[in-house]
């Protein structure tokens, strides 16, 4: 049976974050997740996570200044960087969540590459010893114009070049059809490479039942590459996030 992560940067996201891992699991959700979680101290998520049985599966770097989307690929940048990632981090750490997406931020060219690499190989190192997973996720070009990682390809050719295997893709179905399309065979391709799952609706972003992706095939194709973990439900929810969650037994029942 698939199984699903309750994405809180969106779903319910006018919720205190505490109150929005209560929310996830009377909802029926089998994990959450979130984006930038550090204005909650700490102790407050790992105590609802406790009281829920729900595991925080991964939290973002920060994004810098107003504007920014991430500092880990912008040249002469890395002192912010290496801190941003030192607090996602120590965060993850004190909940108990598993994986740290590192933002790459606005960039271009190979100067920015390479302080990605150095920033990658940084974060990597310093999850380790916690058993975090550093994560790094394409965007599309119209929600984030002139981000860095922009493709699959791109993202396993910088994961074959750091030296580490606690780097890993998030595979963010509703980026990378608007980027890609042919989801089923980057999937395969991808497979040994891929940390995380994401899914909603395309164009839209809204909930995972409808639109151009047909999520039913796409976790038929997941089950036969051997994919167990939930799947991150990230979309933006049109109404008061309870009234919007008709297509999880669904999906839950294919
Ligand atoms: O897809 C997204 O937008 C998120 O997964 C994210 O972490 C970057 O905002
Ligand atoms: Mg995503």
């Amino acid at each position: 049976m698939t199984t699903f992560s309750a994405n809180l940067g969106f779903l319910w996201a006018d919720l205190p974050l505490p109150d929005a891992i209560r929310a996830a699991k009377a909802a029926g959700f089998d994990a959450v997740e979130c984006h930038w979680p550090y204005d909650t101290p700490a102790e407050h998520v790992a105590a609802a996570l406790a009281e829920t049985g729900l595991t925080m599966l991964g939290l973002n770097t920060l994004r810098g200044k107003a504007g920014e989307n991430g500092l880990a690929a912008l040249p002469d940048r890395e002192p912010e960087a290496r801190a941003e990632i030192d607090r996602a981090v120590d965060y993850a750490r004190r909940i108990g969540c598993g994986s740290v997406h590192v933002m790459a931020g606005f960039a271009e060219g190979d100067q920015a590459h390479q302080t990605f690499l150095g920033n990658l190989d940084y974060a990597c190192r310093a999850a380790r010893p916690h058993g975090i997973t550093i994560l790094i996720e394409p965007l599309n070009r119209y929600d984030a114009p002139g981000y860095f990682l922009r493709t699959s390809d791109q993202a396993a050719s910088i994961i074959a070049a750091i030296p580490h295997d606690n780097l890993a893709l998030m595979f963010d179905c509703y980026h990378l059809q608007i980027m890609e399309g042919d989801l089923s065979r980057r999937l395969a391709a991808h497979r040994e490479i891929i940390g995380h799952v994401q899914i909603a609706s395309v164009p839209d972003r809204g909930t995972p039942d409808h639109g151009e992706l047909d999520y039913r095939h796409i976790m038929a194709v997941l089950r036969d590459l051997g994919w167990e973990r939930p799947l991150g439900a990230e979309y933006k929810p049109q109404q008061p996030t309870d009234q919007t969650l008709g297509w999880l037994p669904v999906l839950r029942s294919v």
